[in-house]
């Protein structure tokens, strides 16, 4: 079944919505038709690119007709030259921030059965008109066939040799560009260290082997082994407030450079009742920023669960003063039948979400506050359905931009169990 055979056909459309995934949204003889690229308002002419479902159709933008009163010339080289590092860097911040609130409010009400009228609001910038720019502390970078580095085209492997991306922080990909005798099919990852004092943040590059990119038998294995340091050292310095951490290179932390603190600081405020709790777990805990900002809430006894113990050490190193926080490495699905009866929860689930068995786990256990965080609208609003149909109701969501120039977006919600 190979579709309407639409695939190769010029559409004029009128772009009436948008949707999660940076989609413009428009209609055709019956039929929904996706543009990347689009946006509300605008009459283009797209390309159809995928064909395979009878509702709806993708396309790729060709030509903008009648552009809306929000486009601007794209602020990131790199995604105008093709790259799909920064897919919405051609739309004024306010206004792209409006997108992502409607597409976050849609998939709250239509997976999640969620009615959620909020705004998705900046992260360390005031709410101006203008992209904001340089937010990024690490990025990743690919090597092309003739050892030049660049970024991926949008759901491909073709690298598009321009290291010049709007994201990263000043100073991040200084002089990358100039890097010789990089291998090709590998990745660079490039961090910078958080600021501390006066002293100039270190930067650190490390090579490491490209995932796997494609599908099924189209999958490359990745050469293992150690990343090979280039500049620096193999971790890089991250901090929320007075707590810090030393993190692979690779590893994970937040993208955003102020976004760390801002979660923490919900999660704080949310997880502080007025009364005693004495036990939190903060699952898919990394490194343990929510674990510290559960104990910032007088929250006593915090327990992690991590699935990488290359993250967990980092945890017990950095909370090796403060008894309250017990990193633990496992599986979510397997820690938190191990772990005392929490009176708050803190879930930061990976883009797939927490899922059935670890939300019927957590509302298994009880607990009085659950807060959940999530990258990724769909998932987050599964999760919150899954945790309607055991009697915890959500209180209160918060939506940040926390991926600017990009359709991204992150969402933190708190849910009380029903009395
Ligand atoms: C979105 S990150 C959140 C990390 C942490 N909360 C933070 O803010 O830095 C998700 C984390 O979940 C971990 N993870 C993914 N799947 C897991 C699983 N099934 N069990 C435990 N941890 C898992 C990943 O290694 C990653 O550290």
């Amino acid at each position: 079944m190979t579709g309407l055979g639409w695939v190769g056909q010029v559409l004029t459309v009128e772009i009436t919505g948008f949707a999660h995934g940076g989609l413009g949204v428009a209609r055709h003889d019956g039929r929904v038709v996706f543009v990347r690229g689009a946006l509300p308002d605008e009459r283009v002419t797209a390309r159809v690119v995928d064909d395979r479902k009878a509702a709806f159709c993708h396309a790729e933008l060709v030509e903008v007709l009648t552009p809306s009163v929000h486009r601007i010339d794209p602020v990131c080289p790199a995604a105008a030259a093709g790259a799909g590092c920064c897919d919405l860097s051609f739309v004024t911040g306010s206004h792209g921030r409006e997108l992502k609130s409607r597409a976050l409010a849609d998939q709250l009400r239509r997976i999640g059965g969620v009615d959620w009228e909020g705004v998705v609001e900046p992260i360390g910038s005031s709410d101006t008109d203008a992209p904001q720019v340089g937010w990024r502390t690490r990025v990743r970078l690919a090597v092309d066939a003739d050892g030049r580095l660049g970024y991926h085209r949008h759901g491909s492997d073709e690298v598009i040799a321009q290291t010049d991306c709007a994201q990263p922080v000043a100073g991040l990909t200084d002089g990358l560009a100039g890097l010789g005798g990089l291998r090709p099919g590998t990745e660079l990852v490039v961090s910078i260290d958080d600021a501390v004092g006066d002293a100039a943040p270190a930067r650190q590059i490390v090579q490491i082997a490209a995932p796997s990119r494609g599908r099924g038998r189209q999958r490359r294995r990745p050469r293992t082994g150690p990343p090979r340091v280039i500049e620096g050292g193999p971790t890089t310095l991250r901090r929320v407030g007075e707590r810090m951490w030393q993190v692979p290179v690779t590893g994970f932390w937040q993208a955003h450079r102020d976004a760390a603190l801002v979660y923490s600081d919900v999660v704080t405020g949310w997880a502080s009742t007025g009364a005693e709790v004495a036990v939190g777990w903060d699952l898919y805990g990394g490194v343990g920023v929510l674990a510290g900002a559960l104990r910032d809430a007088g929250v006593a006894q915090v327990w992690t669960a991590e699935g990488d113990a290359t993250a967990t050490a980092v945890a017990v190193n950095s909370f090796a003063d403060d008894s309250g926080v017990h990193p633990v490495t496992g599986s979510t699905e397997t820690v938190v039948t191990g772990l005392p009866r929490p009176g708050v929860v803190v879930a930061d689930p990976p883009r797939s979400g927490a899922g059935r068995a670890v939300v019927a786990a957590i509302c298994a256990a009880g607990p009085d506050t659950v807060i959940h965080v999530g990258c990724d609208p769909a998932a987050l609003a599964r999760d919150l359905r899954l945790f309607a149909e055991h009697g915890y109701r959500v209180r209160d969501i918060r939506g940040f931009d926390a991926f600017p120039l990009t359709h991204h977006v992150e969402a933190i919600a708190v849910l009380n169990r029903d009395r």
